[in-house]
């Protein structure tokens, strides 16, 4: 469920066809927010999914698409802020997708040392959520929380830090308990 706590204009939308370009794939917390972000503008606009939010912002840049959501816990954002073709248009305030630690819903037993893999910005969810049975892991990074999913389901790590959405799409089951992120999300336009 999406949970919208606020939002904040800073600018009028571009004028034109609005498309909503942020990270990706499907199952993203970024999905998400792009979709209540979608609800916002008029027409519909498509939302396209990118492997990284730099390529989103190299699409508004380019002009293929007329806004991009970025999660402000995001370690690079400072770019976009610091950019001068771009500015910031909208923030608001969403609860992510539940998050949590899962596995292959079909693999065998668990090892003592599971693999983890995750996108670097929610990594401190791995010692909150991972159970105490697991000694702390080593932990691999993946572009999104939705590619991390697939890196697990493709058998390249054994446990994957991920959204509901995503571990859905690729056959995970969760063994942790499950929690969402309240985040400011930033929105930002072409100038
Ligand atoms: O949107 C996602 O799902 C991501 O992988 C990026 C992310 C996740 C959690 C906090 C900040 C960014």
């Amino acid at each position: 469920m999406t949970v919208e706590l606020g939002w904040i204009d800073v600018r009028p939308a571009p004028a034109g066809p609005p498309a909503i370009g942020t990270l990706g794939p499907e199952g993203t917390s970024s999905e998400q927010a792009a979709r209540l972000l979608r609800t916002r503008l008029p027409d519909g606009p498509s939302i396209v999914l990118r492997t990284t939010y730099e390529q989103a912002v190299e699409d508004l840049k380019a002009g293929t698409v007329s806004h991009v959501v970025v999660a402000n816990a995001y370690r690079d954002i400072h770019h976009f802020y610091m950019a001068d073709d771009i500015a910031l248009a909208d923030v608001f305030v969403m609860d992510t997708p539940l998050y949590g630690i899962a596995r292959r819903a079909d693999g065998g037993p668990l090892s003592d040392r599971p693999s983890v893999v995750t996108h670097p910005s929610p990594r401190p969810l791995v010692a909150q959520l991972l159970p105490a049975a697991y000694p702390l892991p080593e932990v691999a990074t993946a572009d999104s929380t939705s590619q991390a999913a697939q890196a697990v389901a493709e058998r390249r790590y054994d446990l994957a830090l991920t959204t509901e959405p995503a571990a859905t799409r690729h056959g995970l089951r969760f063994i942790s308990r499950l929690r969402p992120i309240r985040m400011v999300w930033s929105v930002f336009i072409r100038t």
